[in-house]
């Protein structure tokens, strides 16, 4: 069963001062995104969502780090060569709230996946995760993704795309777990955008606590003046100047 749920949640933690919130969940589209969020992301290949977690699951999230039977398995970044710092991959079943937020997610998510692969001629995908996670499953990509990353000094993560197998589900997000400015400096999460036959871009995105990015896995479509064009993207993270600095990736996907 879920014991992290039931893991007393401490109430007593230093509260934080409240961020302004980005609207979240207009309602009308039955989005937690709204309009505006996913006009963005299907046209730039990035939102910010913020305050999608709140300070009670990024504190429970943190101090969870260390509870090795949570995860299935944990990674050293030097040794694959990835960077420097450590991620660790949740196993199922995962924590109740984190298994609702991917769920959730993804129903927002699912109607701009399926504009950029009906582009790539591509049919769409369930509507539900659960749909979904069956088909990876069926193809022999049974290991659950969602990760928890810590960086310390020094730290720092290359510039990769986080594809597991055949089924790629376009969209992922990375949750700020810390506190940026006060519990760490450095590290900041970098996108880079190729263009066909131009130099890449590269975008910083600043992140409080709880907010989340989402963002192009591998490409996202743009109008050129003969139709569309794809646009390669890749993350990664800058190097960590002091402290420490957490964040959940939830990938839709899972690993074969
Ligand atoms: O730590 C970050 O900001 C990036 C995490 C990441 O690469 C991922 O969740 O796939
Ligand atoms: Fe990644």
């Amino acid at each position: 069963m879920d014991s992290f749920d039931n893991r007393p949640l401490s109430d007593e933690a230093t509260p934080r001062p409240a961020a302004p919130h980005r609207e979240l969940g207009t309602g009308d589209n039955g989005s937690i995104l709204s309009p505006d969020q996913l006009g963005e992301l299907s046209e730039r290949g990035l939102t910010v969502a913020c305050g999608l977690f709140n300070e009670r699951e990024c504190l429970a999230l943190g101090s969870a780090y260390a509870e090795t039977p949570l995860y299935r398995s944990t990674i050293d970044m030097r040794r694959h060569g990835f960077g420097e710092g450590q991620y660790r991959y949740f196993r199922y079943p995962l924590p109740g709230f984190l298994q609702r937020h991917r769920e959730q997610l993804y129903r927002s998510l699912v109607p701009v996946a399926n504009e950029w692969r009906a582009i790539r001629g591509l049919t769409s995908l369930p509507a539900e995760h659960a749909d979904y996670i069956r088909c990876c499953h069926e193809a022999g990509q049974v290991r659950p993704t969602p990760l928890i990353l810590r960086y310390g000094p020094g730290d720092y993560n290359r510039l990769h795309q986080d594809i597991y197998g055949e089924h790629v589900f376009p969209i992922q997000a990375v949750v700020m777990l810390s506190r940026p400015g006060e519990e760490f400096t450095g590290g900041e999460l970098v996108l880079v955008e190729q263009k066909p036959r131009s130099q890449s871009r590269a975008k910083v995105v600043p992140l409080r606590t709880g907010d989340a990015a989402l963002f192009a896995v591998n490409e996202f479509p743009a109008r050129g003046s003969r139709g569309h064009y794809h646009l390669k993207m890749r993350h990664g993270v800058s190097e960590v100047l002091n402290g420490e600095r957490l964040t959940l990736g939830i990938i839709f996907h899972d690993a074969r």
